[in-house]
């Protein structure tokens, strides 16, 4: 694992946007694993920047999202598919068509899963996969259990999980109880994979996937056995590795 510590944000979003665009520029037809919530926010506006100057291109790239909420339309405020298309697709020359965001509406929702695993096994392969953490050491929404689902599937959301997220709601009761994410064996095959936190509410759990025993109740300590892993954080997160 390549562990790198940021003394500014700024700094390591552009490293984490320099990392994609390195690949893409090698492999403009590489398929993109992407992923939601705060932390990838400022990794998508370095990127679209790098678009606008032309440093980048995404034309011929494929991108395909870690999860989305079971039962949100995909033209819900809080859906993942809307996240993406407002945080980064709209920004950048990826055709819509070459970009997939599980549908947490479909009426099947197992197909739905199917449908997602198939996306990528049609390409071979996730070439980065980026990621963020959740507190419980959940990687997508993999929450911590005795045991782990290695293909993409439905999920109940940890209470814990839930109110963590009820903050981009408004309240608890309107964050869904379930999503659809890609598993841990997926997540797993990725070529290479970004990891990226921040602050001191998530040092303890990066700290634990990062040194302690690999466990399914730790998901994101399985990337202990991953051959290429880049760790990304802040001061805040990763200080004590220093
Ligand atoms: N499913 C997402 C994860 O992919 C994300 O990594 C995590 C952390 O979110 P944040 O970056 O907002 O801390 O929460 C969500 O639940």
């Amino acid at each position: 694992m390549n562990i790198r510590i940021f003394n500014s944000r700024e700094d390591l979003n552009a490293t984490a946007a320099a990392v994609i665009a390195g690949l893409l520029l090698t492999k403009p037809q590489a398929m993109l694993g992407l992923a939601t919530g705060s932390t990838p926010i400022g990794i998508y506006q370095h990127l679209a920047d790098m678009y606008r100057k032309g440093q980048v291109s995404f034309a011929r790239a494929f991108a395909v999202n870690l999860d989305e909420y079971v039962g949100l339309s995909q033209d819900h405020p809080q859906s993942y598919r809307r996240f993406m298309n407002e945080h980064l697709f709209q920004h950048i020359d990826i055709p819509i068509a070459h970009t997939r965001v599980p549908d947490g509406n479909a009426l099947d929702l197992a197909a739905e899963c199917a449908a997602h695993e198939q996306a990528i096994l049609d390409h071979g392969h996730v070439d980065l996969q980026l990621l963020g953490i959740g507190h419980n050491g959940h990687i997508g929404f993999n929450e911590p259990g005795r045991s782990l689902t290695g293909s993409t599937h439905v999920v109940d959301l940890e209470e814990r999980t839930r109110t963590a997220n009820a903050r981009f709601f408004g309240h608890i009761d309107a964050v869904p109880k379930q999503a659809i994410t890609m598993g841990v064996g997926t997540i797993l095959k990725a070529k290479q994979i970004v990891l990226v936190a921040f602050g001191a509410d998530k040092a303890d759990i990066i700290k634990q996937a990062l040194t302690g025993p690999v466990t399914t109740e730790c998901p994101a300590s399985l990337l202990q056995c991953h051959p290429n892993v880049l760790i990304l954080l802040d001061q805040e997160a990763g200080g004590w590795f220093n």
